[in-house]
């Protein structure tokens, strides 16, 4: 089983409208609801890849039970949400159909209470047991402490489960201390983190602090790694244009089953690569194209590797 941790879950709504304006008043064409936070997208791209896959994190409210709901009967997907008295949060997606470009609002999340958080620890290290790898996903709600992530980081390696780690910020600043297996920032997440806006020196950099490898999503350029064994960059052979809301990730779930599977990293790489396309050709976001996926890997993602030490 791979474990997947969302603490700030949401209910992802995507509006279309034809052309957004800042202080406009817009017709909504197109609503989509669906269960959301970055490790749920995982999950449900993980289960789509034939994996068994077990959700925490928490939910609670109104939300937390439309989510849940939408998460009962997805094949592969087992919840194992621990719930809040707070409500689960909504983000919202707003994608103008004129340019495609997509302008994201992400609430907050609820307040989480102490003896919340220390219920939901005690059910991750019991979730740890049955685990082949976990994933630590998303920004953290209110009354989580900053160093979260740290401390489940870890947890997981003292009990031998590798630990992949996507959050930006101080979460993710502190979390990189307790030396995950692997993160993977945008080059926004990595510049911050790094203060070098040249991705291969600011991966070096985050290896140096503590990751055991980087493998950071440059938007059309694809995907840079930096890992012990090599170093490689991976690119799909053509650009797409789309939603890119959840396409990392679908990098995440590509990464991961690859890790889990024993594959080389550049297939690895190359999984990724296509999963995170096929994701922004989705028309919801945070789906992906299983069609596109199949085409763009049998085309070939070109994956190349770099000279010089990781
Ligand atoms: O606020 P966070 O946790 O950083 O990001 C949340 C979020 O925008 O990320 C996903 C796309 O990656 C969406 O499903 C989700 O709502």
């Amino acid at each position: 089983m791979i474990l997947t941790v969302t603490l700030n879950t949401a209910l992802d709504i995507t509006y279309r409208v034809p052309g957004l304006r800042p202080h406009a008043s817009h017709r909504v064409t197109e609503v989509t609801e669906r269960p959301g936070g970055k490790g749920l997208n995982v999950a449900r791209v993980l289960a789509a890849l034939g994996h068994e896959v077990t959700v925490t994190g928490f939910a609670g409210g109104t939300t937390g039970g439309v989510v849940r709901a939408g998460l009962t009967g997805v094949p592969g997907v087992t919840d194992a949400l621990v719930r809040v008295t707070g409500a689960t949060r909504r983000t919202v997606a707003v994608v103008d159909d004129r340019t495609g470009d997509t302008t994201q609002l992400n609430e907050p999340g609820p307040a989480v209470a102490p003896a919340e958080w220390n219920a939901f620890q005690e059910a991750y290290a019991d979730l740890l047991t049955g685990a082949a790898a976990v994933a630590l996903c998303g920004s953290l709600p209110p009354g989580v402490p900053v160093g979260a992530y740290a401390g489940l980081v870890r947890a997981a390696r003292a009990a031998g489960v590798p630990v992949l780690l996507d959050t930006s910020g101080e979460p993710l600043r502190r979390g990189l201390a307790a030396r995950p297996d692997l993160i993977k920032p945008n080059a926004d997440e990595l510049a911050e983190l790094t203060g070098s806006h040249e991705p291969l020196r600011a991966a070096q950099a985050a290896r140096r602090r503590g990751a055991g490898s980087v493998v950071a999503s440059l938007g059309a350029e694809g995907l840079l790694a930096v890992t012990p064994e090599g170093r490689w960059r991976a690119a799909p052979p053509a650009q797409v244009r789309g939603n890119p809301t959840g396409a990392g990730d679908s990098a995440v779930a590509g990464l991961l089953s690859g890790l889990v599977e024993h594959l080389s990293w550049p297939d690895r790489l190359a999984r990724a690569v296509a999963l995170s396309a096929a994701t922004v050709l989705a028309p919801v976001a945070g789906e992906f194209d299983r069609a596109a996926y199949e085409e763009l890997l049998g085309r070939g993602v070109a994956v190349t590797a770099e000279a010089g030490a990781a």
